[in-house]
């Protein structure tokens, strides 16, 4: 985002004339602690990075909110013991590995530093010893509430066709950051996508969470060979029907996980929520037949973007700019710098009538 001048305290004027509110520095919500944190507040952490709080407690480690003196903005400090439940925890290592070599990437968080920790309670005995008391640690930009939790707060409990129409566009541009280097995400949902928090970036959607990635394609730009029976990675509410058949995961995987994701911000619920999980399945093929009604209360954009996602095949590159153009409608002309429900007090959400509660 390019800016041009300054035109008092509140307000910026961008290149193009749009003028904007100036960007409040943002503070996350902060966790209670209860006891079981591996960092304090106010811990000068590798005498670098500054514990201000704790952001939440994920199914595999915490996340810190923090500084860190020699970046520019504020950093989140992520932790997953090496060992979990007797297992050793690769998650983390993988995040690492593949933000590392995502860097760059618009739509990919910036990572400050990674590496694990050196609180080591039997220092030096054996290997063994040091292995097991060893945390993950990755340290990346602070980034805003996740999509999931900006649709709770919207009073209507979804968001407007003009929102969830460029959160697509973004996020398929960021299955593009990702699918372009070979890989799959395999979690793609909406507690996985946030907004930036500066005023350069607080409309550019970032994909987290790279614990399930997986290379779907060899050095040589040829497929890896589907395993017979791959286990199940994801989050069930947004695997595919291939995923539900203990299929290996492909690109357009990725792509039925963010149109589920685009449905739910639209309607609420998704229609398999209540259902039981035998049942899931088969809500997630009606819902795929044209016409059905579920669909159809998405609006004609999102119905025809779903059509063109529920059709590919397991051997198909996805065309990402050709299924983002299927949307360009549905922003109802609003550019994707424009501000977006969270910042307009769910104004367009709470007017729009395109979509209702399922
Ligand atoms: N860089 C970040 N800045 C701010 N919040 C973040 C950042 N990365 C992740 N989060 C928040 O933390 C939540 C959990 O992050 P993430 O999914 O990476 O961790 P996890 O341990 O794998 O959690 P889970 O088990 O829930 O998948 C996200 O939903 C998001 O709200």
């Amino acid at each position: 985002m390019e800016i041009l001048l300054e035109s008092n305290d509140d307000t910026v004027v961008l290149k193009d004339g749009v003028e904007i509110p100036k960007v409040k520095p943002y503070v996350p919500i902060l966790k209670d602690r209860n006891g079981s944190e591996y960092l304090r507040n106010e811990e000068l952490f590798r005498g670098k990075f500054l514990v201000k709080g704790l952001i939440g407690r994920g199914g595999y480690g915490q996340i810190y909110y923090g500084s860190d003196a020699t970046f520019p903005e504020d950093v989140v400090i992520k932790i997953e013991p090496v060992i979990r439940n007797g297992k050793t925890g690769r998650r983390m290592l993988l995040e690492q590995k593949i933000l590392y070599r995502l860097q760059g990437r618009p739509h990919v968080p910036i990572m400050c530093a990674s590496g694990h920790t050196d609180h080591l309670n039997f220092i030096g005995i054996i290997f063994v010893a040091i292995k097991f008391s060893l945390n993950h640690l990755l340290v990346m930009q602070l980034l805003g509430p996740n999509i999931g939790d900006l649709k709770k707060r919207s009073p209507v409990r979804r968001l407007s066709s003009t929102t969830v129409a460029r959160i697509m566009i973004q996020g398929i541009a960021a299955l593009r950051d990702v699918h372009s280097l070979g890989y799959i995400h395999r979690d793609v949902k909406p507690a996985n996508m946030c907004f930036g928090v500066t005023q350069n970036t607080r409309h550019v959607l970032k994909l987290v969470d790279y614990g399930m990635v997986r290379r779907y394609k060899n050095s040589d730009g040829n497929r890896r060979k589907p395993r017979y029976r791959p286990g199940f990675r994801g989050t069930l509410r947004y695997s595919s029907v291939r995923v539900h058949d203990g299929k290996e995961q492909v690109p357009s995987d990725d792509f039925v996980s963010m149109a589920y994701s685009g449905a739910e911000l639209l309607l609420v619920n998704l229609p398999w929520k209540l259902v039981s999980v035998e049942e899931i399945r088969q809500t997630k093929l009606d819902f795929h037949t044209p016409n059905s009604p579920f669909l159809m209360l998405t609006g004609p954009y999102f119905s025809i973007f779903c059509g063109a996602i529920f059709s590919l095949r397991s051997q198909d590159e996805p065309d990402h700019s050709s299924l983002q153009a299927l949307l360009s409608e549905m922003t109802g002309g609003k550019s994707l710098r424009e501000a977006y429900d969270w910042e307009e007090n769910y104004r367009d959400a709470l007017g729009s009538s395109t979509t209702e509660s399922v």
